[in-house]
């Protein structure tokens, strides 16, 4: 299985629970692992032939400006599904991690994986 990777990626979105939450936009860090077999894209030289990063990180910071969800299991779940959906991606792994929420930890988040491996190949 090959991967299209997107690292340490931020988006600005309004979320959290807390009244205090609900008027700010905060800033989530996402790492993806997108499952794609890359040899039609590196055969022809063709973008096309391949999940395009750049595509995608726009699409994010659109679903981040689009929505205001309260939890970040909703933000990955919603995402997830919406990516997989759009760019026809067989498998991913997310990990959207909220730096700052939990003072004493360096990022708090949650990692989830939707699709077959394998699928698609
Ligand atoms: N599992 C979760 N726990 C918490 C969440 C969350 O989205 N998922 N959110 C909050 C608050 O919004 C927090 O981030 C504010 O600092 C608390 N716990």
């Amino acid at each position: 299985m090959d991967l299209v990777l997107i690292e340490a990626l931020k988006v600005d979105t309004v979320i959290g629970v807390y009244d205090w939450e609900r008027t700010l936009t905060q800033t989530l860090v996402l790492d993806l692992e997108l499952a794609t077999d890359i040899r039609p894209a590196a055969a022809g030289d063709d973008l096309a032939q391949t999940l395009n990063y750049a595509a995608i990180s726009e699409r994010i910071a659109e679903f981040g400006a689009q929505y205001s969800f309260e939890l970040v299991e909703t933000f990955a779940e919603r995402l997830a599904e919406a990516l997989r959906q759009e760019f026809g991606i067989p498998w991913l792994r997310l990990t959207l991690r909220k730096p700052g929420a939990v003072p004493a930890a360096g990022a708090v988040g949650v990692r989830i994986e939707r699709g077959e491996q394998g699928a698609g190949h």
